[in-house]
């Protein structure tokens, strides 16, 4: 199986370069693609995307981007010159803040795929009681994905549940990226709208964000095949 293939992104959540890189050594650039969030960033800057790249992996920035618009669209300009093949903002920095850094990409000699958060995989229907909204964790990520759609960005982070029916109201191709995946023995951790990759997949998730399911496996290599093996045998 080639990359093009496979949904599986690791997310790499470690505070050192050497732990991250213990880790990818056990992972197959050619089976997964890492992501690099806000704890391996803050902690080791832009050479652990370099190292990571040079060992042939492609790096998704997991760096959640969110201000306003001309200073989300230098950072993601400068995540573009990095050589990125993802990089993330949070759609509900709003529509001049999408196109903004939809602008800045498509300006950039190399263009990462430019992907907008929608709700976090972690918070739930009580979560957004407690923030005062009165939607649910669904519509507001419908909400805004099409918003996020509508200003050109190429896909959207949101829960594997919320997949198909952001499709149905974009387009087809409209990338859905989904965290909060967790096989049928693991532990919910502070995830809340979860689903399992067979599900996942099944429900339109075009690619998956795992971390702790496959980083704490006993060994994460065997847990991407298996979970690889289970996605191309339903
Ligand atoms: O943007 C993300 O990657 C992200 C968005 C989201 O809504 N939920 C979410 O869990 N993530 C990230 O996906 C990863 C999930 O890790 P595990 O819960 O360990 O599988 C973490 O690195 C989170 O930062």
């Amino acid at each position: 199986m080639g990359l093009s293939m496979s949904p599986i992104i690791v997310a790499l959540d470690y505070p050192t370069k050497q732990a991250a890189l213990d880790m990818a050594q056990q992972l197959d650039p050619e089976v997964c693609r890492v992501k690099v969030g806000k704890e391996l960033f803050t902690s080791c800057g832009p050479a652990i995307v370099e190292e990571l790249q040079q060992k042939n992996f492609e790096v998704f920035l997991d760096l959640k981007f969110h201000d306003i618009p001309t200073t989300t669209a230098k950072a993601v300009r400068a995540a573009a010159n990095l050589g990125v093949w993802m990089v993330n903002v949070h759609a509900s920095g709003g529509q001049r803040m999408l196109a903004a850094c939809r602008e800045a990409i498509d300006k950039s000699p190399h263009k990462p795929l430019l992907i907008a958060v929608t709700v976090l995989t972690s918070m739930d229907s009580s979560d957004f009681q407690t923030l005062g909204y009165t939607t649910t964790p669904e519509e507001y990520a419908l909400a805004l994905a099409k918003l996020s759609y509508n200003c050109g960005v190429d896909g959207i982070v949101c829960s594997a549940f919320e997949a198909s029916s952001i499709k149905n109201h974009t387009h087809k191709d409209f990338l859905t990226v989904t965290p909060g995946i967790r096989l049928k023995e693991n532990s919910l951790d502070d995830q809340r709208r979860i689903m399992t990759p067979v599900e996942a997949v099944k429900n339109n998730a075009d690619y998956l964000v795992i971390g702790r399911p496959v980083t704490q496996a006993k060994s994460p290599s065997v847990a991407v095949q298996n979970i690889v093996k289970e996605l191309f045998s339903f």
